[in-house]
């Protein structure tokens, strides 16, 4: 569907992203880019709408109207209500549109309507352009931090519902968070990045595996945990935590065996993308 190789974007005499190897974006994938701040994420999508000037090379026989896009932040007319700009925007009269109006309905929008865009809380201004670019059914959807600035509960709604609308459908989805409990719902695969450059690109399992083992023992970065856990293979963790490598069964039971004869609490984990995305980044610097 996509296929980007070869690229380099500036801003100036800065190079803001840097693709060497291809990496391609096949129909019906949900990929998440993750990577800090400046990392270059925006960048490559605003590359890939021809936003910005590059050198090398995004294959795609997609035409510009099959790709949708939610950036990051958007603004609308403020002095008319959200329903005219709506039905301005996508060409059509809600009453008249039933695509629409499920939309409408399963975001629970209709109450807001009648409001003018600032008069809308956060979570309702996302779902207010999430409605207009899912209308599009675009081949290729981007969504940049979607859900960003909106606070857990809403993130969490908001979240499900994108996942649930999905859920059966062949879209192909790109979607950039910060937020990691985004990216274990709506990706299967992640492009990491990190200072303009690719640091991996594969499926969530596959990563995770590479960079954490089969499983992750974590639990409270304490003298006694650490004493205890002496000799396994430490990862790199935020600071208050201890994070364990189990890279077979057996060790895994043996570390579990000590967490729990110590009282020790601990969480589990063969997906958590927070210690991937950390210990993916530790390795690509190392090299
Ligand atoms: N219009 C611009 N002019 C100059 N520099 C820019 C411009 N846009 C982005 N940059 C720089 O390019 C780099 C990558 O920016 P980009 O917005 O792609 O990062 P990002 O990964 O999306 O970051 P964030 O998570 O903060 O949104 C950053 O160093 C940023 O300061």
């Amino acid at each position: 569907m996509l296929t980007i190789g070869q690229l380099e974007v500036k801003y100036g005499s800065q190079t803001a992203l840097k693709i060497e190897d291809p990496i391609s974006f096949k129909k019906g994938e949900r990929i998440g880019i993750i990577g800090s701040n400046g990392a270059g994420k925006s960048t490559l999508i605003k590359a890939v709408l021809g936003l910005v000037p590059y050198r090398g090379r995004i294959i795609t026989q997609l035409k510009p109207e099959q790709m949708a896009v939610h950036m990051q932040f958007n603004g609308y007319v403020t002095t008319m209500p959200v329903r005219y700009i709506m039905e301005t925007i996508l060409g059509t009269k809600i009453a008249k549109n039933k695509e629409l109006q499920e939309l409408i309905s399963f975001f629970d929008f209709e109450s807001c309507l009648s409001k003018r865009f600032n008069a809308l809380s956060g979570g309702q201004k996302q779902k207010f352009t999430i409605i207009l670019v899912m209308f599009q059914k675009a081949g290729l959807t981007f969504y940049d931090e979607v859900t960003s600035g909106l606070d857990f509960e809403t993130r969490q709604k908001l979240t499900e519902m994108l996942s649930q609308w999905y859920r059966d459908k062949d879209d192909t989805l790109v979607v950039i968070s910060h937020y990691y409990e985004e990216l274990e719902q709506l990706a299967d695969k992640l492009l990491i990045l990190d200072k303009g450059r690719v640091v991996d690109f594969g499926r969530k399992n596959e990563l995770f595996e590479r960079y954490c083992g089969r499983v992750v023992i974590i639990m409270e970065n304490s003298g006694k945990n650490k004493e205890l856990s002496k000799g396994f293979p430490v990862l790199k963790s935020p600071e208050h935590l201890l994070a364990i490598s189990c890279k077979s069964k057996e060790q895994e039971r043996e570390m579990l065996m000590i967490l729990t004869e110590n009282n020790v609490n601990f969480k589990r984990s063969n997906s958590d993308i927070e210690m991937m995305f950390m210990n993916a980044r530790e390795r690509f610097y190392a090299q």
